[in-house]
């Protein structure tokens, strides 16, 4: 990746956090890597680090070894029609990271050589701790291991199929969110029974991290450790039927689902 010239088309929230997490990685050179967007201004605080801030879309996809589409997925078309003209088939790779817009879709507007991948990271990228979820066409085995590498530098990855795509990004970049909303719910309750917000919310962020990395590090299934917390006649197995009685693991599934649904109509 040392060598990998990156520009990333439409640095939003997504693309700053893919910015930042590649920033941190040894295995990437800041010199190498192009930011555009609109208005600018709001990234040239990274300037300094040696990071490419400009608004011209062709002159930093003209340049790049690997060009990231962060655009909203109703701009893509027009950005491909864009940088169309300076892309050099063969020799640079399009990884987009719009949701719900098909490789196929993208191809149209592209010469049919070039090579194309789909990536569904999260905005965990900045910490270098995301999951994304890559798909490709006309790619080789090493390009995809280039596409692999580059987000690997920022997190994990793994190669899916392109009809997955969608419940990746459901479950993978929607699931943040869900995840902070979950926290903030905890806090609220740890707030009623007694702690300031500032100690609730320190609580619960630890024992989510904890949570999460007990499961990650030891390999095992989520309910074999919720067996080791349930005391029989305990508290924790009466809060738990408590939040079931209430459907948290029905609404849990059901916002899953609505947000699978909503990509068909993005
Ligand atoms: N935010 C997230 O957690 C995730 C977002 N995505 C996908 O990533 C893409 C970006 O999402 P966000 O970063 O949240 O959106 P965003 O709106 O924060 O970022 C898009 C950026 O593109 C810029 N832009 C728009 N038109 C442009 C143009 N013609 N030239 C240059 N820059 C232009 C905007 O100014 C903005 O900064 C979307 O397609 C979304 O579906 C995917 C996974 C997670
Ligand atoms: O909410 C959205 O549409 C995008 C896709 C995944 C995260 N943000």
């Amino acid at each position: 990746m040392k060598n990998k010239k990156i520009a990333i088309i439409g640095c939003g929230n997504l693309g700053t956090s893919i910015a930042h997490g590649l920033l941190e990685s040894e295995e990437f050179n800041p010199q190498n890597l192009t930011l555009t967007k609109r208005h600018p201004e709001s990234l040239f605080y990274l300037q300094p680090k040696g990071v490419t801030v400009i608004s011209d879309n062709s002159q930093a996809a003209s340049d790049a070894d690997l060009v990231v589409l962060g655009v909203k997925p109703y701009n893509v078309p027009n950005i491909l029609k864009e940088i169309r003209p300076v892309l050099k088939p063969g020799k640079q790779t399009i990884v987009s990271l719009a949701t719900g817009v098909t490789l196929e879709e993208m191809q149209t507007e592209l010469d049919p050589n070039t090579a194309l991948f789909r990536a569904m990271p999260n905005i965990a990228a900045d910490i270098q701790e995301s999951i994304t979820c890559i798909c490709g066409k006309n790619g080789s085995t090493e390009l995809e291991n280039q596409i692999k590498c580059l987000f690997n530098s920022i997190g994990i990855s793994i190669v899916i199929e392109e009809h997955l795509m969608e419940a990746a990004t459901v479950l993978g970049a929607c699931g943040v969110a869900y995840v902070l909303r979950f926290m903030r719910a905890m806090t609220q309750g740890g707030i009623q029974i007694g702690f300031d917000a500032k100690t609730a919310n320190m609580i619960v962020n630890q024992t989510v991290k904890g949570a999460a990395e007990l499961i990650i590090k030891k390999g095992i299934h989520p309910e074999e450790a919720i067996d080791k917390v349930t005391t029989p006649k305990g508290c924790t197995i009466v809060g738990l039927n408590e939040m079931e009685h209430h459907g948290f693991s029905a609404a849990m599934v059901k916002g899953v689902l609505a947000s699978y649904n909503k990509i068909e109509k993005l």
